[in-house]
């Protein structure tokens, strides 16, 4: 059977994620990102908000119909006219260079109203039915913050399906054959950084600068995983805060596996994109608690790319990560990304030393 490309939504994905990223980027290199606390105590800055508004305009522009599952909501905004018009500032700037691929995002945001609306537009319940975009406008806020890896990510699902993905790393190295970093300081400047990842099911994952546009959705050099004959020599990525994930599990995990280099922690889903360009390896998410339940957001556009690459992708007790129940991976726990050939002896590391929590 022949995969439909979605060659207009692949497009489209793209071109959002690299408008979202200007924003984000002129945030990131501001002293004051102006964070607010959320109800969860996590933190969102400017940008997450900024970057959720340009990318539901485009979606909606272009895909009215199709439901939105996005990370972030207006009730802050509403009750702080200060914020909700630092936010509009940046937005009412941020374009694209190229005036066609701007225009195929329908353009500029009419005004403030209209852009505080379009950030509620990402409400929807998520589920197992019809087109339903998940959007993580900026991943790794906590990396964002303090200088470090984040995304700008953006995936399509179809009846609970990832079809398509689009990750925007502004702090990542351009080069698919450059180390695994943590980060770029927030004085340096961005030459030789950012890439976008992006993966249609069924036609292979790509890699591409993120600065320079493209309306050619099929324009990007393949990427795929490192093929690994010997565990003991894979490079593990974890996550920087280990309240995300367990450092002590992930810890006895490399060592039951022989692997004697230290983890590469880093934030946000770039680490999906690192193990698919073969930049690392292995990609564990260890729970640390019993009742947090990752959000599809979070996932849905990296496992998609890790897949497309030669990687499987599972929870930690070997089921496919389950995008079709609502907003967050209720039937799933963990996360287990590695390439194909290695993944069964991985997950049964991961089992192994988890077996007392299982
Ligand atoms: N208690 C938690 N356990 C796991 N992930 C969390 C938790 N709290 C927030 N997150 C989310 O984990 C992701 C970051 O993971 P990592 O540490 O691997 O970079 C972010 O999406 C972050 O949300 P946010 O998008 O608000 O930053
Ligand atoms: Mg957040
Ligand atoms: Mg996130
Ligand atoms: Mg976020």
């Amino acid at each position: 059977m022949i995969l439909p490309k979605y060659e207009k939504e692949l497009q489209i994905a793209q071109l959002a994620v690299q408008r979202a990223s200007i924003l984000t980027k002129r945030v990131f290199h501001e002293k004051a990102k102006g964070t607010v606390d959320k109800n969860d105590k996590s933190p969102v800055t400017i940008g997450d908000f900024g970057a959720q508004a340009l990318i539901i305009a485009a979606l909606q522009h272009n895909f009215p119909d199709d439901a939105i599952v996005a990370e972030e909501e207006s009730a802050k905004l509403k009750e702080d006219a200060n914020l909700r018009s630092t936010i509009w500032d940046l937005v009412k700037d941020t374009k694209l260079d190229d005036p066609a691929a701007e225009a195929l995002l329908g353009g500029p945001i009419k005004d403030i109203d209209a852009m505080v609306e379009l950030i509620d537009r990402g409400n929807s319940p998520g589920g197992s039915q019809g087109r339903i975009w998940a959007i993580d406008p900026i991943d790794g806020t906590k990396g964002f913050l303090r200088g470090g890896q984040y995304a700008v990510c953006l995936a399509l699902m179809i009846d609970g399906d990832v079809k398509v993905g689009a990750l925007g790393c502004p702090n990542l190295p351009i080069d698919d054959s450059a180390r695994l970093t943590t980060g770029i300081g927030e004085n340096q400047t961005d030459e030789g950084h950012g890439v976008l990842f992006s993966a249609v099911q069924g036609h292979g994952a790509t890699s591409r600068a993120l600065a320079t546009v493209n309306l050619d959705a099929e324009a990007g050099t393949p990427i795929s995983m490192r093929a690994i004959d010997d565990l003991t020599k894979a490079n593990f990525c974890e996550s920087v805060e280990a309240g995300h994930s367990s450092h002590g599990d992930q810890a006895a995990i490399s060592q039951k596996l022989g692997i004697t280099e230290p983890s590469v922690r880093m934030d946000s889903q770039a680490k999906y994109g690192s193990i698919a360009r073969g930049a690392g390896d292995i990609y564990l998410r260890l729970p640390v608690s019993a009742t947090y339940q990752e959000k599809i957001w979070d996932h849905a556009a990296g496992d998609l790319i890790v897949r497309e690459s030669g990687g499987h992708v599972t929870d930690i007790h070997g089921k496919r990560l389950d995008f079709s129940i609502g907003r967050t991976l209720a039937g799933n726990k963990g996360v287990v990304a590695a390439p194909l050939a290695v993944h069964g002896k991985v997950l049964e590391a991961v089992q192994e030393v988890l077996s007392a929590k299982l």
